[in-house]
């Protein structure tokens, strides 16, 4: 799947990013009168959704532009992520009858999932087999790389489109969130990252993903806010081979769940671990010693849309800050909650002003 996560191909899909991104902020300028108060994590949420949807797989989610009910897929996407978080944190749940429903439940949000993936793949394998035009998007790989592999198992495909959704979706809905909220609590930081929107796109409404690699402190703001809330904090690894690390033996085969959250806080690896400063991420300083952070995790199976992510959070981000003032409610809380990712337990609820009005 590599090719279709390099940032050459990403580069090529930022106009249908920028399309979808619009359809956000021509929302949220209609609500900018400095008093509703906009759930953004439920709208980022939204946005992610319909650019995975869109961008990825040819789907029309329209989940920001026409949605007061969450669509089919969003409930479904929700109480599958909650499923994976049930069975990590409860290896006995299905043994206990009060779960029984919700186990139900779960069960047939995966199935719905896998419905209406089905749906999207045989209508793809349609078109490409008449020979109509379709776009090079993740979709259009997966049912080729199935045509020309036929022995491939289906159903391990329809798995994978699952795991994308999964995966992109509310990971980077999460880090926007977050990312609002630290720069609500550390003024100079949004000042100096309007500043930096500003002098790089001014007025332009279009940002390509040029304008976003010009954004250095940007990047940095995105780093540290992965730092300190990242949305994937745990993974998990099995060692192949007996090792020992300082004095624990620790036996092959064993399950192990490596934190970036933790070690990421580690003081004597981050100097006041708890302030949020981004200048730690300033590449001129190279601060930041190997394998204490690594919010994508490292190695062979590294998370394959970080690019894809990155740049979107970035796109986002700038496209709000350059737009927009905001206030938090500060009556919410900002709490983290933990429900096999991390985001704010509030909901980051904003109010917006127009920066030109
Ligand atoms: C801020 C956004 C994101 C964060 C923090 C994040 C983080 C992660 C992490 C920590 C993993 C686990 C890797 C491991 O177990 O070592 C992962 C895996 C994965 N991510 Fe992401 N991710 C993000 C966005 C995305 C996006 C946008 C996509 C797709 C478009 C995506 C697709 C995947 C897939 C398919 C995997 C499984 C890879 C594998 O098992 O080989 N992620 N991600």
């Amino acid at each position: 799947m590599n090719p279709c996560f390099q940032k050459s191909y990403i580069k090529g899909l930022e106009s249908a990013f920028n399309t979808e991104i619009d359809l956000l902020i021509n929302k949220l300028a209609g609500l900018a009168d400095g008093k509703t108060q906009v759930s953004m994590l439920e709208e980022f949420n939204h946005l992610t959704l319909d650019v995975i949807g869109k961008i990825g797989f040819g789907m029309q989610m329209n989940n920001v532009e026409n949605r007061t009910e969450p669509s089919e897929y969003t409930k479904a996407i929700k109480l599958a992520l909650g499923g994976v978080s049930a069975f990590v944190r409860d290896p006995f749940i299905k043994f206990k009858y009060s779960k029984w429903k919700y186990l139900a439940d779960v069960k047939k949000a995966m199935r719905t999932l896998r419905v209406l993936s089905k749906q999207s793949f045989d209508e793809r394998k349609k078109q490409i087999e008449r020979g109509d035009y379709t776009p090079d998007d993740i979709l259009n790989f997966l049912v080729k790389m199935k045509l020309e592999n036929p022995e491939l198992d289906g159903e391990v495909i329809l798995d994978d489109i699952t795991t994308f959704f999964l995966a992109g979706q509310e990971t980077s809905a999460n880090l926007l969130s977050f990312a609002l909220i630290c720069l609500w609590q550390n003024k100079d930081v949004l000042e100096r990252l309007k500043a930096e929107v500003s002098d790089v796109v001014g007025d332009k409404h279009y940002i390509s993903v040029e304008d976003t690699n010009k954004m250095e402190y940007l990047d940095m703001v995105i780093k540290e806010t992965l730092r300190l809330y990242p949305p994937a904090p745990n993974t998990f690894r099995e060692n192949k081979t007996d090792i020992e690390i300082q004095g624990y033996k620790i036996p092959a085969g064993t399950g192990i769940m490596i934190s970036t959250f933790v070690s990421s806080r580690l003081e004597e690896f981050f100097p006041e671990p708890l302030k949020f400063d981004p200048e730690r991420f300033n590449p001129a300083e190279n601060r930041i010693p190997s394998y204490t952070y690594f919010p994508f995790t490292l190695g062979p199976r590294t998370c394959i849309g970080k690019d894809f992510g990155v740049i979107e959070a970035k796109m986002i981000l700038s496209k709000i800050v350059q737009r927009f003032n905001f206030e938090m409610d500060p009556n919410q809380s900002f709490d983290i909650e933990e429900s096999a990712t991390l985001k704010p337990k509030g909901g980051a609820f904003c109010s917006f002003t127009l920066c030109d009005s």
